[in-house]
């Protein structure tokens, strides 16, 4: 079966059976192998999907069905998709029988095409784009309100295999340094190449959002990453460095995060307080079978196989702090499942309609029956699938959206926060830790200030002295973001309110507030939605006696370890 016979028949069954897309891809049916990638195969029915009803008129217009008998609505769908809004065309010879059936008509095709664009009031196939991506646009201020989309493309450096400057003198050559992200947003045109390199978050630039560097060599052999800039927080927050010890990455597939701590560490042996030391190493460990897969392949992909151990089935919580490869482990980033009510397009992933051409030939032909025009406000329900994402388990599926009631929300975010202050609880036990950071793609407060709270006062966190870490002591790029944790949701969780007294509460409101980062899923900083925070241990001057001549950490003195702009991030090779 092809690539569009697969794709054709999972919008089928998405229409049929009103599950998403995602699930239908990934969750793997005994007897049902796809032979085709399933990141192609999630991404083309995707698309097709999003497209499906301005396409839908299209073919439906043409009047193509009706002569093309081996093509079914949702065939068409997807080749005609491929035919005029994907970069490589269709993926099969000339000579093949549907790109024949779809091309012999592309004339009739690009003009039905260009009148759906025109009727959307779109001067150009980018602004239509950007209109289908409809759910995450903003204007651009000028007069005539044009519409950009608010997130980039966010494309990490992987300085395991390549340097920033090395990027922007090769693959980015051609591209123009902009000043401003809404620069960046508004050169939504695949063709428009600009990028700006972001200050917070070393090795990271944006590019425009219709921007594809998949095909290109820096992204097939892991030397760039598309990865959302918040989710380059965590691991430069925890900011490992040479000589402290290991570090364990508790929740790691894919291993956007992994790959990302081995490109920091790589990088502090060059810096010069931290040089001679010898790296530690990171343990990654997953629980998902078919997770720790692609968490190895990422690795290897990365070039963090060296230093990177994958704990391949591997509960966490399940890693006895107690056990020999524990007892080095300075450091620990926890990224575990949650609602994944920060992911851009998550809500709208969930409502995709697929909409169906007609089979019989259309009015506009004369030669059928009338059929009503769908409506432009209709036609935009279809929103944007956005950059890669990471979170792909069951228990991070999305809610049942709108179906989803106030109480049986309240139920599944204890559910979660239940299991993620029991994973932040296991972190705190391991005996030689002396930082960790915890994160979500989550936006609400029960998943991550209350967590925040929880862990800070529980027996572990007491009895090993954990506490947040404060924002002076952050890494500059951190310690500058703008958005801090919900002083409402810590004061919440601590049973006071923002203005009242801290009586007999071991938490300040205003510093554990201050310490956590979020990011704005519908802000304009071009992020999804996130949180992180950091916890340390002041205990002893050193941060790891780890027998291997372990350098001293400079703790609680504001000084970030890991430097301004030095960092860097990690990789990814191939995106969800
Ligand atoms: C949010 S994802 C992690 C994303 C990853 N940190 C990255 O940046 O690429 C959470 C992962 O944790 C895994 N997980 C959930 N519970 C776990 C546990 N108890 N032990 C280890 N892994 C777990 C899930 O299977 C999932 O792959």
């Amino acid at each position: 079966m092809s690539l569009y016979h697969e794709a054709a028949s999972i919008l089928d069954e998405t229409r049929a059976k009103k599950c998403s897309i995602k699930s239908l891809v990934y969750t793997v049916k005994k007897g049902k192998e796809w032979k085709s990638d399933p990141k192609a195969l999630f991404a083309l029915s995707t698309e097709a999907a999003k497209w499906s009803e301005v396409l839908a008129e299209v073919v439906g217009r043409s009047g193509v069905l009706g002569v093309e008998r081996m093509l079914s609505p949702t065939l068409a769908l997807v080749l005609t998709y491929d035919l005029f809004l994907s970069k490589r065309g269709i993926a099969l010879p000339a000579s093949h029988g549907l790109h024949a059936a779809v091309s012999k008509h592309k004339a009739r095709l690009s003009a039905e095409l260009t009148k759906a664009r025109l009727r959307r009031g779109c001067a150009t196939l980018e602004e239509l784009r950007v209109k289908i991506n409809g759910g995450s646009v903003l204007s651009d201020g000028k007069e005539g309100s044009r519409k950009v989309p608010r997130h980039p493309r966010w494309v990490r450096i992987n300085t395991l295999k390549t340097t920033l400057d090395e990027q922007l003198a090769g693959k980015f050559a051609e591209w123009q340094s902009v000043p401003t992200l809404r620069e960046v947003l508004q050169a939504a045109s695949s063709r428009e190449q600009v990028y700006r390199v972001d200050e917070h978050i070393p090795n990271l630039i944006a590019i425009p959002s219709g921007a594809d560097i998949t095909t290109s060599v820096a992204y097939r052999t892991g030397q760039l990453i598309l990865q959302d800039i918040a989710s380059c927080f965590p691991a430069y927050l925890l900011d490992p460095q040479a000589g402290e010890g290991d570090v364990v990455d508790a929740c790691a597939a894919p291993g956007n995060k992994t790959t990302h701590l081995a490109a920091i560490l790589a990088e502090s042996r060059e810096h010069p307080r931290t040089g001679n030391a010898k790296p530690g190493k990171i343990i990654a460990c997953e629980k998902d079978a078919a997770r720790s897969e692609t968490l190895e392949k990422m690795v290897k992909l990365a070039g963090a196989a060296e230093v990177v151990t994958v704990k391949a089935k591997q509960d966490f919580t399940k890693l006895p702090p107690t056990a020999r490869v524990a007892a080095n482990v300075a450091a620990l980033l926890l990224d575990p499942s949650c609602s994944g009510s920060g992911m851009v397009g998550r809500d709208e992933e969930s409502s995709i309609t697929v909409h169906l051409p007609s089979t019989t030939p259309d009015v506009s032909t004369g030669r059928g029956k009338k059929r009503k025009r769908p409506t432009p406000a209709a036609a935009l329900k279809t929103l944007a699938a956005p950059p890669p994402m990471e979170r792909t388990t069951e228990e991070e599926l999305p809610p049942d959206s709108a179906d989803e009631t106030a109480e049986k929300l309240t139920a599944r975010l204890a559910n979660l926060a239940a299991f993620q202050l029991r994973l932040l609880e296991h972190a705190m036990a391991f005996p030689a830790a002396r930082r960790i950071v915890y994160s979500t793609c989550s936006i609400h407060a029960e998943e991550n200030e209350h967590v925040v709270v929880a862990a800070l006062r529980s027996q572990v966190a007491r009895e090993q002295e954990w506490r947040v870490l404060r924002r002076e002591e952050q890494v500059v790029g951190m310690r500058g973001w703008h958005l801090r944790g919900q002083r409402d949701g810590v004061a919440a969780a601590v049973g006071f309110e923002v203005d009242g007294e801290k009586k007999g509460v071991e938490v300040d409101v205003k510093e554990v507030a201050e310490a956590c980062l979020r990011c704005d899923k519908h802000g304009e900083d071009g992020t999804m939605g996130f949180f992180v925070v950091g916890f340390v241990r002041d205990v002893g001057e050193t941060l790891a006696s780890n027998g291997n001549g372990g350098v001293a950490l400079a703790s609680g003195d504001g000084e970030s370890h890991g430097g301004t702009n030095g960092d860097d991030e990690a990789w990814e090779g191939f995106t969800d």
